[in-house]
């Protein structure tokens, strides 16, 4: 209570630990900062490997930190609403406003007209003055069975409200309630409970029949004269306005089984043709606000999908409270509910319940001046959503619902208010720019939500325990990811337009707000940073180049330290949203999936679109039924690959990539344990990004190799996906020198201090060992004459096979005599670091002094064993190549201009001619493959 004994309608409360978080957020800047230190203090020399890399993941990380601190605006201030509805009621009950409600339907097979009315009557059975009620559905298809569906429902809601009001009933969706009561005890409402359920489930079979058959027996047409509508109709996309008053609730004689009132109910399907846009949902929506003008004309607007059912029949009311709060109300232009989900399962394969966003994220935006409008559970005031610019002095009176004097019928009524539902009422004026929903913009809803912010309005989000609506999630990955291509798009469309919240609402909305609607228009550039990140580290990994401060190194503390506490506190506010560990795992998973194939094809898609290369992006509908063997795998949360989609392969591809990275990097360790505890030192952080990758990615691996059943991800995908990664052609080689051959070319690169051994194990008696060595830079920058190491490499029982001395580069082979582990042992005499770049390799040709032997009686087998060494060799002579040229060009840099250029190009034609060489094997390879079929 207020010092002047006012008692507000709703409160808002700030939520507890907010000091305690922000000290935590204050933590992670400091990491974030540290990490750009690292990256920006450690870029490679120019020349060096890895320079332009390095420079590339500067940027990702300048990026994921900006990206961070924009989040922050969804954490730093978070509130919560209650509202008090029996002040509500104690002060205004009969003076409550009028409430127009518009579900918006589009296409009766994937928005079945069952589904649809069920919505329709949880919201005609608010608990709310029935003639101040009206409902308007609009079909995008003009479906005459969606129509039929209505007509059956007007008839069941005679039946459906008085006992929802009798018996208090919720949730007030039929179907929804009877999925719900299983043992029901109270025997007087078992047995009304018997007479309406028999009534739906007549209903049911009927509109069922009809919609499996897709049309309707001859006799329905005579029930209603509102068919006859349909005689001029040609097809969805073309046909005139049809508009039906099916429940006038002016109407003396509509009344409902106990003599009450009945709402309002209308169809409407706006006129549609071919030649004419029809701007999706926002034109659905500014055609049912122009109607339902001239026929209840209710200040307040609640807007649901077809899909989202009333599951509180108070919600009504607790918008209210907003609204007509005597002190705040006046500045309120809507209230947004969440968007919660009726068809979650436990783990939430898909993540589609927006736990988060619905618990964490709005609460912050609600802190900074009210949430975005998310198209659905959302109420309006009628004259804020037809462009009202919001002034301070405006009082905020609601009339009371007139009764409408009625000299019109109804159908007078209903010809009068088709034209303005016709495609042409638009031309020239201001609707769907200043008026109305906008068009344009794949998210009508955020968009206009977002110019009704910059006018001065606010907003409100509110959360109720009991949830207010419930939808129907998508139930597949394909239309997961469908649906947040267009999101994505759809905000990164408003980020580039004129109602940017980077530069329009400057100044018009909060900072905070402005920040956390950049959040959301943001999802689609992350997909470069996300992409890039996940693909260089691990192909560097396999080329066991380190990108990433080495554990023994201080710079690895904040990276350890971010990744632990970014992860810590996402899965910590996934938990406190009531959702699962694995719930958890699987929306990270799902993060990664948007990020590289929705967000990555909305970004190209809206930078084409801006270059005027790509037309209006089209609404993708949800689909909202799934076929019975898909949602079975649904409900056991099996990944449902099954449809093809061009997302799916950058999808695979990126796991596949990720896959032989971490196998080749794995088989160092395996091959040669020394090398590879060094390479594990250094490039920890690497691998253990890599691994995470590929254990998030294991259904992927599943759906492509080791499923059977029709839900597995489609073989065009597994090939696309294969052939991608074999065009790049050093990933090709590699995969082919570290997964097709029992041998293997380590490359390792180490700093020297004094001394550094290695060992290799050689496995046959007389192997040829091919080593070799290259110091690519030492760290003085006064002395470059003393630089050279000491090779010694020792037998298994401690021979001296080789020993060079001040070499700042060999290569050399030898054979081993005996089979054992041998030991390569560097040393360093000059007083500073040096980096050298080594690598060893094992050859055994068989063929070369065991022809006798059974087993290589093959002699084909036997030639193509000699190309896979000949490819070795090849590599590993490249690797040295390498190693050389980067030595050359550090040493070049205090070189003439055009030493360097020479270098440059013996150095390319070099590279140039162990790829040509690499080429003219693979074919020769390839065509004894190709004869060895015949
Ligand atoms: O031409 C169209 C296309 C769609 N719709 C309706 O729009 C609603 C939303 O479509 P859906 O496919 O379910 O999209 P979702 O991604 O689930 O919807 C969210 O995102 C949309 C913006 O992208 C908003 O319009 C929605 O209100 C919001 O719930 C449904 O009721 C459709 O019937 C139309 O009325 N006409
Ligand atoms: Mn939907």
């Amino acid at each position: 209570m207020g010092n002047d004994g006012y008692l507000p309608l709703f409160e808002t409360k700030r939520a507890k630990g907010r000091a305690l978080y922000r000290v935590f957020a204050g933590s992670m800047f400091v990491g974030i900062c540290l990490i750009w230190g690292f990256r920006v203090s450690h870029v490679p020399r120019e020349g060096e490997d890895g320079r332009l890399v390095w420079i590339g993941l500067l940027a990702a990380e300048l990026w994921f930190g900006f990206y961070w601190i924009l989040t922050q605006a969804h954490r730093w201030n978070l509130v919560s609403r209650h509202t008090f509805k029996d002040r509500l009621s104690d002060r205004y009950e009969n003076e409550l406003p009028g409430v127009d409600i518009f579900v918006c339907t589009a296409d009766p097979v994937i928005e079945p007209p069952l589904m649809v009315i069920n919505t329709v009557l949880s919201v005609m059975a608010y608990d709310y003055p029935p003639e101040k009620l009206s409902v308007y559905l609009s079909d995008d298809a003009g479906s005459h069975l969606t129509f039929f569906a209505l007509l059956e429902a007007s008839q069941f809601a005679k039946y459906w409200i008085p006992f929802c009001r009798k018996f208090n009933v919720e949730p007030r969706s039929p179907a929804a309630f009877f999925d719900s009561i299983s043992n029901s005890h109270d025997s007087k409402q078992d047995k009304e409970l018997a007479i309406i359920k028999k009534l739906y489930e007549d209903m049911k079979n009927q509109i069922e029949n009809a919609t499996k058959l897709g049309c309707l027996p001859e006799e329905v047409h005579l029930r209603h004269k509102g068919f006859s509508q349909w005689d001029s109709y040609s097809s969805r996309h073309d046909h005139d306005t049809i508009l039906q008053i099916l429940i006038d609730g002016k109407d003396l004689d509509a009344r409902d089984s106990e003599g009450c009132v009945l709402p309002t109910l209308v169809y409407l399907a706006r006129e549609k043709r071919p030649q004419c846009p029809h701007h999706f949902k926002a034109g659905a929506m500014n055609a049912l606000i122009r109607v339902s003008s001239g026929i209840s004309n209710g200040q307040i607007i609640l807007n649901v999908d077809c899909d989202m059912y009333s599951n509180n029949s108070l919600a009504v009311r607790d918008a209210l409270c907003f609204f007509m709060d005597e002190k705040k109300g006046h500045e309120i232009a809507y209230v947004q509910f969440p968007q919660n989900f009726a068809n979650i399962t436990k783990n939430e394969l898909y993540s589609s319940s927006l736990r988060v966003l619905s618990e964490v994220e709005f609460h912050g935006l609600d802190g900074y001046g009210g949430p975005l409008y998310v198209g659905t559970g959302c109420f309006h005031r009628r004259d804020t959503l037809c462009g009202r610019k919001f002034r301070r002095e405006i009082d905020n009176k609601f009339s009371v619902a007139k009764e409408r004097k009625r000299e019109e019928t109804a159908q007078a009524l209903e010809e009068k208010s088709k034209a303005l539902a016709n495609c042409t009422y638009e031309e020239k004026t201001e609707w769907g720019k200043e008026m109305g929903l906008k068009y344009g913009c794949p998210v009508e809803d955020v968009i206009t939500g977002l110019s009704i912010q910059c006018q001065g309005w606010k907003s409100v989000y509110f959360n109720p325990e009991r949830k207010a609506f419930l939808g129907v999630a998508p139930t597949t990955l394909a239309q997961t990811l469908v649906q947040h291509k267009r999101w994505s798009e759809g905000d990164f469309q408003i980020l580039l337009s004129k109602y940017s919240p980077a530069w329009y609402a400057n100044g018009k909305i909060s900072l905070g707000l402005q920040l956390g609607y950049c959040c959301y228009c943001f999802w689609a550039s992350n997909s470069l940073a996300v992409l890039y990140y996940s693909i260089v580290p691990s192909l560097y990994l396999l080329k066991g180049i380190s990108l990433f401060p080495k554990c023994s190194s201080p710079w690895f503390l904040p990276f350890a330290y971010v990744a632990i506490s970014k992860y810590g506190c996402s899965l910590a506010e996934f938990l406190w949203s009531g959702g699962t560990v694995l719930g958890w795992w699987n929306d990270q998973r799902i993060w990664l999936y948007k990020r590289t194939s929705s967000y990555l094809l909305a970004f190209i898609d809206t930078i084409a679109k801006s270059l005027g290369l790509n037309s209006d992006s089209a609404f993708v509908i949800t689909a909202k039924v799934s076929d019975q063997e898909v949602y079975s795998r649904y409900v056991k949360e099996i990944m449902e690959f099954g449809a093809s989609s061009p997302m799916f392969t950058t999808l695979a591809t990126i796991a596949l990539i990720n896959l032989v990275c971490l196998a080749g990097s794995m088989k160092r360790v395996v091959m040669n344990e020394s090398i590879g505890r060094t390479y594990y030192e250094t490039m920890l952080l690497q691998v253990i990004l890599c691994a995470i990758l590929v254990l998030i990615n294991l259904p992927l691996y599943q759906g492509l190799f080791f499923r059977k059943d029709n839900g597995r991800m489609p073989n065009s995908i597994a090939i696309k996906s294969i052939m991608k990664i074999g065009s790049l052609e050093f990933v090709a080689v590699i995969l082919l020198a570290f997964l097709c051959s029992p041998n293997a070319v380590f490359g390792i690169r180490f700093v020297i201090d004094r001394e550094e051994c290695f060992s290799h194990n050689v496995k046959y008696d007389g192997d040829t060992v091919h080593v070799s060595f290259v110091v690519i830079k030492a760290d003085s920058t006064w002395h470059s004459s003393h630089e050279g190491v000491d090779l010694v490499v020792k037998g298994p029982s401690g021979d001296q096979i080789q020993d060079y001395r001040d070499k700042i580069s060999e290569k050399f082979e030898f054979v081993a005599r005996q089979k054992g582990v041998h030991r390569f042992c560097f040393s360093n005499k000059s007083p500073y670091f040096e980096t050298v770049d080594f690598d060893v390799h094992e050859s055994h040709f068989t063929y070369y002094d065991q022809h006798a032997k059974d087993e290589h009686f093959n002699p084909l087998l036997e030639q193509i064993s000699k190309l896979e060494e000949a490819l070795y060799n090849i590599q590993f002579e490249q690797h040295w190549l390498e190693a050389q040229t980067e030595r050359q060009a550090i040493v070049n840099e205090a070189m003439s201009k055009r030493a360097v250029h020479k270098a440059f190009y013996e150095s390319a034609a070099l590279i140039g001619a162990s790829v040509l060489q690499v080429y003219l094997l693979r074919r020769l390879f390839e065509r004894k493959l190709g004869m060895s079929r015949v």
